[in-house]
């Protein structure tokens, strides 16, 4: 059975911290049953914080890196090293100073000669989910799924009223995000779903109504984070603004 608990912290900084140190106590834990850990990753001001912090947090040394799986919820369809992607601001904020090994870690494919549009790099991302799946599974199961939120209550590039919340598979191409950049590669719900653990990661007043609604259940047409659970545990986790009590 699932459980859902809201956490509010009084500011964006120190939710980022926090949300830091839960994130390596959740990777620790895990690692004293079992040395392969996969976390699934945002883009967007706050999961990228969140990165940065685990990187100035010492306890991330206690990790063994070697055995953690890196992948992505959603990615900016843009070319390979483009500032704008959520792979290369990850890779700033924190891999370029991890011990994780090349093979650990799994982008969401970039625009390229080879993958000009975002339902071939969808395409290849299910592949890859597949290649790591455990058996009878179709996408590995994420120990912990990281998501940023939108004011209009956007997760990964689901957005409201936009045919990728009802889409079938495990990823799917989005074009004309509302959210530049307009082509966009996402996990859908099946996959999001699939994870033990999903974390929504949100600050700012301006979240304070999508958190509302979300919270309060409202169809996925119009609050997609109302559709994101994890099988085990769903973790609200906001600051004082955000949850409308600042
Ligand atoms: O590619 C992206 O933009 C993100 O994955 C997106 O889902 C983000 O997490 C939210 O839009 C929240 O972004 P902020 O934290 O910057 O508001």
């Amino acid at each position: 059975m699932s459980t859902r608990s809201v956490v509010v912290h009084p500011d964006a900084a120190l939710l980022a911290k926090a949300t830091a140190a839960r994130l390596l106590t959740a990777v620790l834990d895990r690692q004293s049953t079992a040395p392969r850990v996969d976390l699934c990753l945002t883009g967007g001001t706050v999961g990228i914080r969140t990165l940065a912090e685990v990187a100035q947090d010492p306890v991330h040394e206690a990790v063994d890196w070697t055995g953690v799986h890196l992948w992505w919820g959603d990615e900016r369809f843009l070319a390979d090293g483009d500032g704008d992607r959520n792979e290369t601001q990850a890779r700033a904020a924190l891999l370029r100073d991890l011990p994780v090994p090349a093979e650990n870690i799994h982008p969401i494919p970039a625009r390229s000669s080879s993958v000009p549009d975002p339902e071939t790099s969808a395409a290849l991302y299910a592949d890859e989910l597949a290649a790591h799946a455990p058996d009878g599974s179709s996408v590995p199961e994420f120990d912990v799924l990281l998501l940023g939120m939108g004011p209009d209550a956007h997760v990964a590039s689901l957005f409201p009223g936009h045919p990728e919340l009802s889409a079938s598979g495990f990823t799917a191409p989005v074009h004309g995000s509302p959210k530049p950049p307009s082509e966009r590669v996402t996990l859908t719900y099946a996959t999001i779903r699939s994870a033990r653990q999903v974390w929504v990661v949100a600050a700012g007043a301006e979240k304070a109504d999508a958190v509302a609604s979300s919270l309060r259940g409202d169809d996925v047409t119009v609050a997609p984070a109302s559709g994101a659970y994890g099988t085990e545990r769903t973790l609200w986790l906001l600051d004082a603004a955000a949850a409308g009590s600042a």
